[in-house]
């Protein structure tokens, strides 16, 4: 679908908020705090200050607001009171709210206290490998343009791509067409158009890319129980490149802006 500037202007404000979701927990991430603990934050906020719905909730029966993946969970780990963070851990916390119809996704790493240098790394460059994808959105690139970028990052630093899930299209519509890989050639797939909104999501592994759902239905990890990053932010294609619609509020302290 091809979005409209008013179109364009609900999604805008719908990102806008999330981003300042995850801007307003920052401070809440810090050792022995439990996971279940940071989902009720991210859901009183959501309702109780922004006035807005926490879209995960009941989205393919999901029973909470947040998804929040510590270490080697590559994604969808569920808030629990029995997941106390230590430091050292690296965590993201992905979060999708719903206002007037229009969804805002985003997710981003923190880490806890501080951590190693590999943890670190993997941190730094699954924000790179966004950025760089980021970076080849404008209309007349393809989707296999933004793949590749994001895949020259990882492997560049000796990491891989989990390939089993992607970005989506979005708006008033939580996942839509495109499906966009993290992964890809230059010059092939979708060609982006002004107007198009989707996520990009990249799960890059520190060591390799296979993973495998734990059955509780939900929670994806390492196959080889390596770490996992994930940073995701929703892009509109507009008629001289892209714009970020969930852009960090506080700037994120040392990780560079998207420029
Ligand atoms: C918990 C929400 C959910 C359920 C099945 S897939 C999924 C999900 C989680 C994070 C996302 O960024 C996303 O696009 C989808
Ligand atoms: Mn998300
Ligand atoms: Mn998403």
């Amino acid at each position: 679908k091809l979005r409209t500037p008013d179109e364009v202007a609900k999604s805008r404000e719908a990102g806008h908020l999330i981003a300042e979701v995850l801007a307003m927990l920052k401070p809440h991430v810090v050792p022995g705090v439990t996971t279940d603990e940071l989902d009720a934050i991210c859901h009183d906020y959501i309702v109780n200050e922004l006035k807005c719905i926490p879209s995960n909730v009941g989205y393919h029966g999901y029973p909470k607001t947040a998804c929040i993946s510590p270490n080697h969970v590559v994604c969808h780990g569920i808030p629990s009171k029995d997941k106390t963070l230590k430091k050292g851990d690296i965590v993201n916390v992905d979060v999708t709210l719903t206002k007037d119809g229009w969804f805002g996704d985003s997710s981003r790493m923190f880490i806890v206290g501080e951590t190693n240098v590999l943890a670190r790394r993997l941190v730094m460059t699954t924000y790179e490998a966004l950025r760089a994808g980021i970076r080849q959105v404008r209309p007349g690139a393809t989707l296999g343009d933004v793949g590749h970028a994001i895949q020259k990052v990882a492997h560049a630093a000796g990491f891989s791509v989990v390939r089993e899930y992607g970005g989506h299209g979005i708006g008033d519509v939580y996942h839509d067409e495109p499906h966009v890989n993290h992964f890809g050639r230059p010059g092939e797939g979708l060609k982006l158009q002004e107007g198009m909104i989707f996520t990009i999501e990249p799960m890059i592994n520190a060591g390799a890319a296979g993973i495998r759902e734990l059955n509780d239905g939900w929670t994806v990890v390492t196959r080889d129980k390596s770490l996992s990053a994930q940073w995701e932010h929703m892009v509109a294609v507009t008629k001289d490149g892209f714009e970020i619609l969930t852009p960090w509020p506080d700037g994120l302290g040392d990780y560079p802006a998207i420029d």
